[in-house]
């Protein structure tokens, strides 16, 4: 296999802030697959159908395009909780298998960030990195994130969402969020971006000797 790192964790663990900057560092692409499950949702809500229409939830997740996302709109709070429902649905996730495996097995490797990837999508992965942080630091974080971007951020409504959403993705059965039997975790509740950086390059570079 390719050079793939498989990053997962919970929700605004900085999984994704890990995997953009590890992709930039080793110049490997980059796919954040809680988009494809963010866009499958969105597509559901934009139709006016129900998030529990498994049959247009897998016909929605067939016909995503990874070169056509919305990401302002994808990355709204509302669309977490909704991405987790469809998220949860084995036919949706086995719908989306192909596309992110395609995306992984580029010859000069890829980054892949989600809940499954070490265990489910890529369990052949050179490097597996499992990234968590005490509920409360990403709720803080999350809520610093947003009022960045001048929206709402109740700190209260966002932890309660963390939780929840981890709770869902935890439970279900199909391709729970766990870490790989042989995922180093890295909890980053003490470290800042950059020290979490440098902590996750670390554990990229013994996996490659
Ligand atoms: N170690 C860190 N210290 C402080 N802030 C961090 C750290 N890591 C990430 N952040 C910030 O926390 C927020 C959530 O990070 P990020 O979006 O990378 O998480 P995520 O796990 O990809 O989230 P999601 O599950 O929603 O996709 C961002 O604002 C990011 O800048
Ligand atoms: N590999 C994945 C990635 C994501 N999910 C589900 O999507 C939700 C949104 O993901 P974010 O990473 O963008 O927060 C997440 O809560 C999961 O339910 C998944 O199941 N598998």
């Amino acid at each position: 296999m390719s050079f793939v790192i498989a990053i997962d964790g919970p929700a605004a663990s900085g999984k994704g802030t890990l995997a953009r900057r590890l992709a930039a560092h080793y110049s490997l692409p980059h796919l954040d697959t809680g988009l494809l499950y963010r866009a499958t949702a969105c597509a559901l809500l934009e139709e006016g159908l129900r998030l529990d229409d498994v049959e247009s939830a897998v016909a929605a997740a067939r016909s995503l395009s990874l070169t056509d996302f919305d990401e302002k709109r994808l990355r709204a709070r509302d669309m977490g909780e909704a991405a987790s429902v469809v998220a949860a649905m084995p036919a949706v996730r086995a719908a989306l298998v192909d596309m992110q495996r395609g995306f992984a097995a580029r010859p000069e490797g890829a980054v892949l960030d989600g809940r499954d990837i070490g265990t489910v999508i890529c369990p052949d992965a050179k490097v597996k990195i499992f990234v968590t942080a005490a509920p409360e630091t990403r709720a803080t974080r999350r809520a610093l994130e947003l009022a960045r971007a001048g929206e709402e951020a109740d700190y209260t409504a966002i932890l309660e969402d963390v939780k929840k959403r981890d709770a869902r993705d935890s439970a279900r059965s199909a391709a729970p969020l766990k870490a790989a039997a042989d995922a180093v975790t890295l909890d980053t509740s003490d470290l800042d971006i950059e020290e979490a950086f440098a902590a996750a390059r670390g554990i990229v570079e013994k996996a490659r000797r």
